[in-house]
């Protein structure tokens, strides 16, 4: 039998296994929803929680349907290994694939002829549709052919990959991982793995199949604390969503930094001068005299009158009520009941000294809910919300002036702004800093009460009343529900204070220090993946390497350099770097293309290039398949769905078949950006300067 015949038939036994689990489920979500609304609450809750897991195994089996099995080992033993997408057993238990994360799978991806690991052959089977289309085979032995320079392996496997059309959403890369990314994605999971990495050299792809490892490996903790995928656009967050189900995983966050903080939604734009100063740590400090300037001493006594009788607010008895809130410590919303509470003890004994009423209960609700009283009270202990303090100091210069003197007068102009125009992505950080210093405490209880009236609505909607739940009793049944049932990813993102298992971090040069400080709150275990490459920030590399953007994090940190760039062809790889030569700045991370492709440097007209584009994309991959970017400082509108365009920026981690750059791009950082993004061409228009 030839290895295309005997492959298949070993695939066509892993499908029947996924159809047979398949139809398992889907026999049991049937059984389930013709039970229908019968039973009590109780077992209705119970048997939805059972369907949304019969649904979610469903999604999962129909996700790793593409390429389900990637390809097969043999050990020097005889014993033949096949690896999948996911692991798979038959009904006696025995394995048909091995998932490809398993210790057993390493040599898959690390079985060199120098280094066999016990192996004498790999093959990739490739198949579509799940007909088998080609095997590759590699001897292991150690008289086979050790390969050459890059040592690449699957080559024909990876070549057809890179070369194919562009889809306009990443595709996962299991089939063909090379060594030095899958030592990567297999990397220890405690501190913090920096991964630099030249343009195309799939530092993206490295960091999802590493968190995809990494749910494999820490299952348990993981799927009780999460995984939060942090990108620099929603594009980009759109562009790599099918890789993580793709792989068998969807319970993960993404999501980018200015979308953190539940609530707030960016709704305006700094420019880079301000986004700047924004991203300073010095709003650490900053912060923290805005929220103390929120509690203030009482200079001298006040009089107040409750119930006819005049009693008087002492300057120590606010001292007193703020010691006693520094001493309970909690962010300041919350210790402020503390303070508030002694100051109305206080306020009851100077009460009971001028008349000769007894202490009751009464007396203390009386005077907490005295209008004076809740005034002078929260004028030494403001609460506030975050949005509320930094619209304040953003709107009286003054002020922002005394708080923040590290800022030059022509730094804190850039921040000056009325109330109510809304926030930027660079105020989120300085946000996140507020909240973590106020506490969140004044939100909760607006969700409590939001809670409470939707309950109340729904109850008299059902006409339950009458004494057999109260309100209450289903908000707190609902509060219940919204705490332990929720998929994990939807209540880890709506909860600003989750601590995550792992994070990781793509696109990370573009983060301000202050933005770093916020994701680091986020993962108290520091079990982190950065990936990013220094050549490509808007503002160039900082002197320092990543040790100097990551500030404290750099503390725990390890660093690997990726090398190898399959995206981009050689001819435009070797053009971006002498643009940036000819700007006098030297990449400190220059890679090497696996790939050369034929005229793929070149200018034309727009419209010229955009047809001739086209033609060739038709012609390579067939009609409609494809995709052209047209990168410009200002986007033209182009009205067709294989063309997108963009600004520099909006490219960020993106790729396509060809690109056009339409206009001379001033930022270095985003000029080698816009020409690193192509597989096939890279065209100028004329007049654009590189
Ligand atoms: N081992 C591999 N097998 C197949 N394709 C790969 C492999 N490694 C990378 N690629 C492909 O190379 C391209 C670039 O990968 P990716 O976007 O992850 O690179 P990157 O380093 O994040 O790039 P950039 O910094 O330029 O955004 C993608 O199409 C990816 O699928």
């Amino acid at each position: 039998m030839d290895a295309l015949s005997e492959e298949q038939g070993y695939v066509d036994q892993a499908y029947a296994r996924l159809d047979s689990l398949a139809a398992g489920y889907s026999r049991k979500l049937t059984e389930i929803r013709a039970q229908g609304g019968r039973g009590n609450p109780e077992e209705l809750f119970q048997r939805d929680s059972f369907a949304a897991d019969y649904e979610d195994h469903l999604a999962r089996l129909s996700h790793v349907e593409h390429q389900l099995v990637l390809g097969r080992l043999d050990a020097e033993t005889g014993e033949v290994e096949h690896i999948g997408r996911i692991g798979l057993r038959d009904e006696n238990r025995n394995v048909i694939l091995l998932d490809w994360r398993a210790p057993q799978a390493e040599p898959f991806y690390q079985a060199t002829a120098l280094n066999p690991q016990g192996m004498v052959r790999r093959r990739h089977i490739q198949s579509r549709l799940r007909k088998v289309v080609s095997v590759e085979d590699e001897l292991l032995t150690s008289d086979a052919e050790a390969t050459e320079n890059l040592n690449l392996t699957g080559e024909g496997a990876l070549m057809a990959s890179l070369g194919s059309a562009r889809q306009g959403h990443m595709s996962d890369i299991v089939a063909t991982i090379q060594v030095e990314q899958d030592r990567i994605i297999r990397a220890d999971s405690t501190g913090v793995l920096v991964v630099q990495g030249g343009p195309g050299t799939g530092k993206t792809a490295v960091a999802l199949h590493r968190a995809a490892y990494l749910l494999y490996a820490h299952r348990k903790r993981l799927s009780r604390s999460g995984v939060l995928i942090l990108g620099p656009s929603t594009g980009f967050l759109s562009y790599i969503s099918r890789v993580l189900p793709s792989l068998g995983e969807s319970d993960v966050v993404s999501s980018t930094v200015s979308d953190l903080l539940p609530g707030i939604t960016p709704t305006r734009e700094d420019t880079p001068a301000a986004a700047d100063v924004k991203g300073r740590t010095v709003w650490a400090a900053i912060a923290k005299r805005a929220v103390n300037y929120l509690r203030r001493p009482l200079k001298k006594p006040v009089t107040i009158r409750v119930n006819s009788h005049n009693i008087r607010l002492t300057p120590d008895m606010v001292a007193a009520g703020q010691a006693r809130a520094r001493r309970h410590g909690g962010p300041h919303n919350a210790a402020r009941e503390a303070y508030a509470r002694t100051v109305v003890e206080e306020l009851v004994q100077e009460y009971l000294t001028v008349t000769d009423t007894e202490n009751q209960d009464w007396l203390l609700a009386d005077i907490a809910s005295n209008e004076k009283v809740r005034r002078e009270v929260n004028l030494r202990w403001l609460p506030a919300s975050p949005t509320w303090l930094l619209e304040h100091l953003y709107a009286h210069p003054n002020l922002l002036a005394e708080l923040a003197p590290e800022l030059s007068g022509s730094e804190r102009a850039l921040l000056a702004r009325p109330r109510g125009e809304g926030f930027t992505s660079a105020d989120i950080p300085i946000l996140d800093e507020l909240a973590e210093l106020l506490g969140d405490a004044p939100i909760q209880e607006q969700i409590e009460d939001t809670l409470e009236a939707y309950t109340q609505a729904t109850l008299s909607g059902m006409d339950l009343g009458g004494g057999i739940v109260t309100a209450k009793m289903l908000a707190d049944r609902q509060r219940q529900a919204t705490a332990s049932h929720l998929p994990l990813a939807e209540r880890a993102a709506a909860d600003r204070t989750w601590a995550y298992g792992h994070v990781v971090v793509d696109e990370a040069q573009e983060l301000s220090p202050l933005a770093w400080r916020m994701v680091a709150r986020r993962v108290p275990s520091r079990s982190l993946t950065i990936v990013g490459d220094l050549d490509q920030r808007s503002q160039g590399a900082p002197e320092g390497g990543w040790r100097e953007l990551l500030g404290p994090l750099a503390s725990h940190l390890t660093e690997e350099v990726l090398t190898i760039s399959y995206r981009t062809p050689a001819t435009v790889l070797d053009e971006a770097e002498a643009a940036m030569n000819r700007r006098d700045i030297k990449l400190h991370h220059p890679v090497n293309a696996v790939r050369e492709v034929e005229n793929s440097l070149r200018t034309a007209p727009l419209e010229t290039a955009i047809e001739e584009e086209l033609e060739f994309l038709n012609s390579e991959f067939g009609p409609g398949q494809g995709l052209i970017a047209v990168i410009s400082n200002a986007p033209p509108h182009i009205d067709h769905p294989q063309v997108h365009t963009m600004t520099p920026r909006e490219s960020k981690g993106l790729e396509f078949d060809s690109v056009i750059i339409h206009g001379t791009i001033e930022e270095p950082g985003d000029l080698y950006v816009a020409m690193t993004r192509p597989t096939q061409h890279l065209i100028l228009t004329p007049g654009t300067e590189i």
